[in-house]
Order: C-alpha cells, then sequence, then structure tokens
C-alpha cells in the first residue's frame, strides 16, 4: 500500500452478500444442535449467570463480584491454558539453596510456571478443566495461592489488574452475546488445542461455530 493511502473499507453490500447470508444460516441450522458436552454445560451456566445479573446491558468491571461462576471460570481457562509458559529471565542476588539445590549468586533463572497452575499437590483435578477449583461449597468464588499466572514479588507482571480486567470483559461480553460450539461433524474431544509452544502458548488454527445469541 503506498504511503498515506488508506485502507480498503467494506462496502454495506459486500458485507450483506446475499450467498453469504445463505451460509451462515446453514450454519446456524447445524451449529444450534451440538451443544450436550460437559463445555456446553458450563459455557451454558455462564451465559444463564451472565443473563440473571446483567442481562443485556453491556457488562462492566464492577460486575465480577456478582459472577462467581464467570469468574471461577476465567480464572480455570487460565489456569489451564496460560499464555505465558515461563517467567522473565531473573538472576540471583546472592546464594541460594532451594529445595537441596545449591544455585550459585548471579545464576540465570527462568521460573517454569506452567509446574505450579497444574501442581498435582494443589490442584483437586490438576489436569482437567475444573472451575470448582475456585469455588467453595456455597458457590463463592476463591483465590488460591497457587494460581500465579502473573507470577509474585517485586518484578510480577504489572499488568495483571489491567488484564485480569480485559479477560473478564471481553469473555462475559462475548458469551453474553454468541453460543461458541465446533463446527458441524466435530466433537469437542476432536478439536486438537494443544499449545503451540513460541515466546507465548497459543491455541493452533481451528474452526469453532459462533452463533449470535441476540
Ligand atoms: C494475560 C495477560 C498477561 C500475562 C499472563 C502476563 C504474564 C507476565 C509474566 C509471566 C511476566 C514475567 C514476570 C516475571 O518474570 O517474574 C510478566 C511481566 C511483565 N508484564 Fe505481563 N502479563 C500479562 C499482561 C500484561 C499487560 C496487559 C501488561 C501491560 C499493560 C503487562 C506488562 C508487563 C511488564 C512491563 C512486565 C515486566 C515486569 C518486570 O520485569 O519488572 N503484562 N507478565
Amino acid at each position: 500500500m503506498e504511503k498515506g493511502a488508506r485502507p480498503q473499507q467494506l462496502s454495506k453490500e459486500k458485507l450483506k452478500k446475499p450467498q453469504q447470508l445463505e451460509q451462515s444460516t446453514l450454519q446456524v441450522q447445524h451449529c444450534s444442535t451440538v451443544r450436550s458436552s460437559v463445555r456446553s454445560i458450563m459455557s451454558y451456566r455462564v451465559q444463564e449467570e451472565i443473563s440473571k445479573v446483567i442481562g443485556s446491558r453491556q457488562p462492566m468491571a464492577e460486575d465480577r463480584k456478582n459472577l462467581p461462576y464467570t469468574d471461577a471460570v476465567t480464572h480455570e481457562i487460565q489456569r489451564m491454558a496460560n499464555i505465558a509458559p515461563l517467567s522473565l529471565p531473573h538472576a540471583t542476588s546472592q546464594d541460594v539453596t532451594f529445595q537441596g539445590y545449591f544455585i550459585k549468586k548471579g545464576t540465570d533463572v527462568i521460573v517454569l510456571l506452567a509446574s505450579v497452575l497444574k501442581d498435582e499437590s494443589e490442584w483437586e483435578t490438576p489436569h482437567s478443566f475444573n472451575p470448582a477449583h475456585f469455588l467453595n461449597d456455597k458457590g463463592q468464588f476463591v483465590k488460591r495461592d497457587a494460581f500465579l499466572p502473573f507470577p509474585a514479588g517485586r518484578r510480577a507482571c504489572p499488568g495483571e489488574s489491567l488484564a485480569r480486567m480485559e479477560l473478564f470483559l471481553f469473555f462475559t461480553s462475548l458469551l453474553q452475546r454468541f453460543h461458541f460450539s465446533p463446527p458441524p461433524g466435530v466433537t469437542e474431544d476432536d478439536l486438537d488445542l494443544t499449545p503451540v509452544v513460541g515466546t507465548s502458548l497459543f491455541p493452533p488454527d481451528h474452526q469453532l461455530c459462533v452463533v449470535s445469541r441476540v
């Protein structure tokens, strides 16, 4: 594109091609039947809670305390699918002995965050998705010490509050307006969501059905 040129804008006609509408209507009919797995039931519960507490207005940061199940699900998503598997590199400022290992002053140390997020001595079902990790028996949200996707201490992530609020607002806004399910003929177990490993973890390309609820 030439310097200063504006990106081409999609006209309303292009967005509403009859052919595209027909295809999406067809998808809706197929998609709306795929709603029986455990994860679908969890997303129903989130949607039920959002409908009860927020209704159709825009979700706000203050809503989080009134949506314990939704809050627990967003935490569990971050526990199971944390995007930052490692901390940034740090160096020991003095000689340290940690769990029987001697680490000399000035040694580079990188913390494996995934180890604490799936620690078998900390979580009831460390390797499976379970929002109950963050709920007490009254259904209230509970914090967990081993939930450390943003590490701790002096060099912890300073963006934590912003990131957590954004995750909450995006997640509630999306589930308020849409149903998500695998494409027709594919079950959730068929979807390969094994993370692609880079400096961050992200899901491989895959197809989803997204159906409007409104
Ligand atoms: C889901 C979102 C995020 C996750 C999982 C995350 C995670 C992390 C992790 C694991 C570290 C390394 C901490 C360490 O080495 O001890 C870090 C550092 C950092 N993060 Fe985030 N982060 C997120 C979002 C953000 C946002 C939104 C901002 C800024 C607006 C931000 C700014 C930073 C900065 C500046 C550091 C370096 C801190 C330092 O070295 O003192 N992060 N983050």
